[in-house]
């Protein structure tokens, strides 16, 4: 059996939900388990809508009747209007919202959070399960919360592997041998069926989850390119697939940044050997990117860049080393304000690092080291991340660039830079 994971951007509006399904048409391989995002951009405006009911913001209402009029005129153009269950069970989604944001929020903003943004899945399954079915694919819509099992941390839930291996094996397996499953991305239950979500472009990993579980032979990523490229091509002109990446260069890549596949979808697939193929869903037909154990280096130079960078460089106040002591002291705190670091370089007494630029949650993690350490910070930076670098790539993106920081292994550069000011 395989898994298809498709994401917003191939089902932004009834034209990606026809090719969606022509794609599934032409599947002949036996067994198929789908998992769908939320259509477009819509888990943006969910939190859009979130955010705006619990401020008590009167755009609430607005924001989420524009959601809805979204998903109808896709329902309206596919079903051309023909009456159709899809219209009522979509329409029943919608009002379990409409009941929590009639009410008062209370504090639990996470919990709030994952009622609400995981709609968008929830929804989007719906449409395109309907679609299958009255074009010829018999198909079976499953709430994914029913089967990827999490804790109660809402917003990041964390997958009980054991549970939900044992609830896909006793109650999907027997579901997949006579219809397509479609089911959600992102989402998960908890043991008393609240709805979890598993961080944002968390679908990739729903789609690993399921593939791990039910020991697909393969999973494969619908995308707009053609594959896993050396470089977004959104930032970059010149670009080049890569038709063979091993799981490693795969995990290095989206570690760094390469938001092409989820960071934590590899891990599940190489535990089990199971391939991952990225292709595209404008030309199905390409071969695309496989992302399997063979352990060949990348054939070029990969780039990965990150804007809108801080750079923090943290000083001990008695100018004791940057060892043990400190390190532990420093990572506690990185951790405590929830604080991804990107890259990191130390001295005899100075640790530098660089991070995403959220400033509210910056100036917290300041204010709590600024009793031992002194802090120097600087914002508006990039990080380009260089996978096989060489001498002629890193010229390439440091031109008219000055270097802040700048981090070698033997196969990774990293470096954090500012514009030269002219
Ligand atoms: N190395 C890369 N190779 C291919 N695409 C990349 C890479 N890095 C970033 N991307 C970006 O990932 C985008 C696809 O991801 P995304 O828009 O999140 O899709 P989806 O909605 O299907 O999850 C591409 O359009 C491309 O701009
Ligand atoms: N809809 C969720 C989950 C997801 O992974 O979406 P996509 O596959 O479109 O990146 C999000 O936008 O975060």
């Amino acid at each position: 059996m395989d898994i298809f994971k498709f994401g917003g951007a191939s089902v932004k509006d009834a034209a990606g939900v026809k090719n969606l399904a022509n794609i599934v048409r032409d599947y002949k391989n036996g067994n198929l388990l789908i998992v769908i995002s939320a259509m477009g951009k819509i888990t943006n405006r969910l939190e859009d809508l979130t955010h705006a009911y619990l401020s008590q913001s009167d755009e609430a209402h607005a924001i989420f009747d524009e959601i809805k009029n979204f998903h109808f005129q896709i329902i309206d153009t596919l079903f051309e209007g023909k009456a159709n269950p899809v219209y009522d069970d979509v329409a029943n989604t919608f009002v379990e919202i409409d009941w929590l944001i009639e009410d008062e929020p209370d504090n639990d903003v996470d919990y709030i959070y994952d009622q609400i943004v995981s709609i968008g899945e929830v929804v989007s399954t719906k449409i395109v399960a309907a679609w299958l079915n009255e074009t010829g694919s018999k198909s079976l819509w499953v709430d994914a919360r029913n089967f990827i099992q999490t804790d109660n941390t809402y917003k990041e839930g964390k997958v009980d592997w054991l549970k939900s291996n044992q609830i896909i094996q006793r109650d999907l397996v027997p579901l997949l041998h006579e219809n397509i499953i479609v089911t959600q991305g992102f989402i998960g239950g908890t043991s008393e069926n609240y709805t979890t979500t598993l961080g944002r472009e968390g679908s990739d990993y729903s789609a690993a989850i399921f593939a791990s579980c039910l020991n697909a032979a393969a999973l494969t990523i619908w995308k707009d390119v053609p594959g896993v490229l050396n470089a977004d091509p959104k930032w970059f002109d010149e670009t080049e697939k890569i038709a063979q990446l091993s799981y490693h260069d795969a995990i290095e890549l989206t570690y760094y940044g390469a938001t092409v596949i989820h960071p934590k979808t590899i891990k599940p697939l190489q535990n089990k050997g199971i391939p991952l193929f990225v292709r595209s869903f404008i030309q199905p037909e390409g071969f695309g990117t496989a992302i399997t154990k063979e352990n060949n280096p990348l054939p070029v130079p990969s780039f990965i860049f990150k804007v809108n960078q801080a750079l923090i460089s943290i000083f001990p106040k008695d100018y004791s080393f940057i060892i043990e002591e400190n390190l532990s002291k420093i990572f506690e705190r990185f951790h405590k304000h929830k604080i991804k670091i990107n890259t990191m370089l130390n001295s005899a007494i100075s640790f530098s690092v660089s991070v995403d630029d959220r400033s509210a949650q910056i100036e917290k993690l300041i204010n709590d080291l600024s009793t031992e350490f002194t802090i120097k910070y600087n914002k508006g930076l990039e990080l380009v991340t260089i996978r096989y670098y060489n001498q002629n790539t890193i010229d390439r993106v440091t031109v008219d660039k000055e270097i802040l920081l700048e981090v070698k292994s033997r196969h990774t550069c990293q470096m954090v830079m500012k514009n030269k000011i002219a």
